[in-house]
């Protein structure tokens, strides 16, 4: 296999080729940054290389071929840290697994098998090293498939722990004849495997027992073998295996076999995948706690600015008539203030819509790229890309159409503001959830959650001076920037809303300019959350791990 960096920049494998011992444990060795993570990930269909790779007499075209048949446990605990060690097995069998008496008859066995049964109501964060290591094998164990990638399954353990890993392992291969590919740093374990493959600067040099590996480098024992490794070039080794190779002993590759269990379909998989979100939404205080703030104290900071107008706001909120207030108009002093009130509601309705886009940027942007490597690990095992960003869709869009819906009826409930109750909730939902989609699409698009956080911060923070509400944009900038800026399109429809009161004719008395309708700025922000759709869908269809 070769991949290279990125897909375009400098080699990290060079053509490495490797056999593995079906129903054995192989080990996989190597200086660290030699390419040991790599190759295992070309093998999987992950990574974008060049070359061929076979389960059994198979090739592998692309990682869903191996569904079912290989799992893979990846270096870091990939588990929902909230959720109990029952839970996150029983959820994963959900995704996996159709038929609902197989999974519960799973679930026992794996967890008599992994040794967790006694600690099966223990939170994931709770667990130590080894317990972890033994719960991301269980989580794999769920399909039952015939082969397990393991990366670094004991790394970081103390030797007991280890030792206990590595016997397990053993018992599943030899009681029901599972093939495993191990990761390991510690050369001191080697002969407790069947066959070592070690990896030295990209490439292959050898495969063989660790007797043979001994023998091989002339060494009394592996611990030795880094530092031989290092004396020569990758190119004197590459040149001893290419004769040394003949002596590898591999059977002939047999038909590939098949998965055991039959998957949950994508409506099954979505439902349980709302299910384990409504469930950690519950579960996590730090994040329930942040949004329950935000919610109810952000409508909250709005009407503490608005408290010294209410009685003005009041007084304007009424339809236009005439009589005595007709005869009011005319007084300039009257209209100073009328405009002066105007403005303070300009400016409520604006702080409104930013708070709310915040809140889009809370809801959204750490909801994928915080779980991704999850994401991926599940979707490996069979998990839909539909499923799972629809999920995500459903759970953010509704959380931000609630908070859109709270915000605009508080506020207009204690300020008095006129206009129609429908399209008021309607924009200012809008608002919400369209910023909420498209930082959900940064967080599905990008690796990091940093990353998405910041670019939505950042986008957030354009919203007001882009907007061209508080600072008026010069002409050439108003159309380029408009159709992207989400708060506008709030603002405007809410302003447009009142049209029928004193507060939106004293608005116009100073500001003319052409207001969108609450129609068009609902179209507007309804196709900024499609894109936002597009970007998650985009997005969670890309490989990234
Ligand atoms: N996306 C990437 N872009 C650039 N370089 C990368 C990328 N992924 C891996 N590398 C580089 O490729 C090399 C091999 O990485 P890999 O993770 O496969 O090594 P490893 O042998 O598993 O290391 P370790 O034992 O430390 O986990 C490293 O030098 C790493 O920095």
């Amino acid at each position: 296999m070769t991949v290279r960096a990125g897909g375009q920049g400098p080699l990290i494998l060079r053509g490495a080729s490797a056999d593995f011992l079906d129903g054995g444990l192989n080990a996989v060795i190597g200086p660290s940054g030699c390419g040991k993570t790599t190759l295992m990930k070309a093998i999987l269909g992950i990574l974008p290389s060049e070359g061929d790779a076979f389960y059994g007499d198979a090739r592998i075209t692309r990682s869903e071929d191996l569904v079912g048949r290989v799992g893979f446990a990846p270096q870091f605990s990939i588990a929902q840290p909230k959720l109990t060690v029952e839970e996150s097995i029983g959820f994963t069998l959900q995704l996996n697994v159709a038929e609902s008496e197989q999974r519960s008859a799973r679930l026992e066995n794996i967890l008599q098998t992994i040794g967790l049964a006694d600690h099966r109501n223990k939170r994931v964060e709770s667990l130590s090293g080894g317990q972890l290591r033994r719960l991301g094998l269980g989580l794999e164990l769920t399909l039952d498939p015939h082969c397990l990638v393991c990366d670094e399954v004991t790394s970081g353990l103390d030797p007991l722990s280890e030792d206990q890993i590595l016997a397990l392992l053993r018992s599943l291969s030899e009681r029901d004849g599972k093939t495993f590919l191990c990761i390991i740093h510690n050369l001191a374990k080697l002969e407790l495997f069947d066959r070592v493959t070690v990896v030295y600067d990209g490439d292959v040099v050898f495969q063989g027992n660790n007797e043979e590996l001994c023998a091989y480098f002339g060494i009394p024992d592996a611990l030795h073998l880094y530092d031989l490794l290092n004396q020569q070039e990758l190119a004197y080794w590459q040149e001893r295996w290419a004769e040394g190779k003949a002596a590898l002993q591999t059977p002939p590759p047999q038909p590939a076999p098949e998965p055991t269990v039959a998957h949950p379909g994508m409506i099954s998989q979505l439902i349980t995948l709302l299910n384990r979100r409504l469930l950690l939404f519950f579960r996590d205080s730090g994040y329930l706690w942040l949004t329950l703030a935000i919610t109810f104290g952000f409508p909250c900071l709005v009407v503490i600015f608005a408290l010294d107008g209410l009685p003005q706001i009041e007084t304007m909120s009424l339809e236009r008539s005439g009589g005595i207030m007709q005869q009011m108009v005319d007084s300039v002093e009257y209209r100073i203030e009328n405009m002066k009130t105007a403005s303070l509601v300009t400016g409520l309705i604006m702080f409104q819509v930013i708070l709310l886009t915040l809140m889009g940027s809370n809801n959204g942007a750490r909801e994928i790229a915080a779980e991704r490597t999850l994401y991926e690990k599940e979707r490996l095992s069979g998990l839909s890309v539909g499923a799972y960003a629809i999920s995500k869709l459903i759970f953010v869009g509704v959380l931000a159409a609630l908070q859109g819906a709270w915000m605009t009826t508080f506020v207009k409930v204690i300020c008095q503001f006129p206009g129609p109750w429908l399209w008021q909730i309607g924009v200012l939902s809008a608002v919400c959830v369209s910023m909420t989609f498209v930082c959900l699409g940064f967080s599905a698009l990008f690796r990091s959650a940093e990353k998405a956080s910041l670019l939505s911060i950042y986008l957030v923070g354009f919203q007001l001076p882009l907007s061209g509400v508080v600072l008026a944009l010069p002409d050439y900038l108003i159309w380029v920037c408009r159709p992207f800026i989400n708060g506008y399109w709030g603002w405007a429809g809410y302003m447009r809303s009142m049209i029928d009161s004193r507060i939106f004719d004293a608005y116009r008395d100073s500001n003319p300019e052409w207001i969108a309708s609450p129609a068009l700025a609902l179209t507007v922000l309804g196709v900024q959350a499609t894109v936002g759709i597009a970007m998650v869908a985009i997005g969670c269809r890309k490989t990234q791990w």
